[in-house]
């Protein structure tokens, strides 16, 4: 599988409370890549956690810092990224995460909400009505996580570790069909001298 990979990075997206870093440091594991939060990142460069960057700085200037830490990331190999579950919502990340190869940790609004229930660290989620949060969310997002080069649909029933061989079984039919097109040339012979 490693060879399959190449050194490409995988970027996992998905609602918040999805598993990303969960899964993610599962997987790095796996791989041998490192494992790179972009939450953790953006909590270490701003010296604040993300409920005091919501609250002190507002949402917009943390998907600025989301943006530049995840635009930084490029520049590396061999990285598994768990990535905020906002992080799609700006057009010009999804030129970033195309660096690598992109899994949509899917999960119900209901199973998310039963996991982080009594959870505060989730600015998003300090709401009266958390679950009706988490249905309106992923009705907004989930054509952008559809986006992904993998889905992997999670019950309550999957561990995290059967989580990694869903991941697992994808990969190779996503990376043939990943692999670069030859690009169409409409040339007319007779062009060509
Ligand atoms: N497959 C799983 N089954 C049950 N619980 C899980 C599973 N994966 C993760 N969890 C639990 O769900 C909670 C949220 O997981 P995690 O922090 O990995 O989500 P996340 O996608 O990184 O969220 P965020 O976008 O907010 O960072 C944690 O308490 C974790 O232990
Ligand atoms: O879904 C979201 O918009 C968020 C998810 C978390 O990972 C954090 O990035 C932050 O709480 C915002
Ligand atoms: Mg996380």
């Amino acid at each position: 599988m490693n060879d399959l990979l190449r050194g490409i990075n995988l970027y996992l997206i998905g609602m918040m409370g999805a598993g990303k870093t969960t899964v993610g440091k599962l997987l790095a594991k796996e791989f041998n890549y490192r494992f790179i939060d972009t939450d953790e990142v953006i909590t270490q460069v701003a010296g604040q956690s993300i409920n005091q960057i919501f609250a002190e700085q507002g949402e917009e200037a943390f998907r600025t810092l989301e943006s530049q830490v995840l635009s930084g990331l490029c520049a590396h190999q061999r990285l598994v990224v768990a990535t905020g579950g906002g992080i799609i919502l700006q057009r010009a990340n999804w030129g970033y995460l195309r660096h690598g190869l992109i899994v949509w940790l899917d999960v119900s609004p209901e199973d998310l909400y039963q996991r982080l229930k009594e959870d505060t660290t989730r600015p998003l989620l300090q709401h009266d009505n958390p679950l009706g949060r988490l249905q309106e969310l992923l009705e907004q997002r989930s054509s952008l996580y559809a986006e992904a080069d993998v889905k992997v649909t999670i019950t309550p029933h999957d561990t995290p570790e059967q989580v990694v061989d869903h991941i697992l079984e994808k990969i190779p039919t996503a990376l043939k069909t990943e692999s670069p097109k030859p690009p169409q040339y409409n040339l007319n012979p007779n062009d060509l001298s």
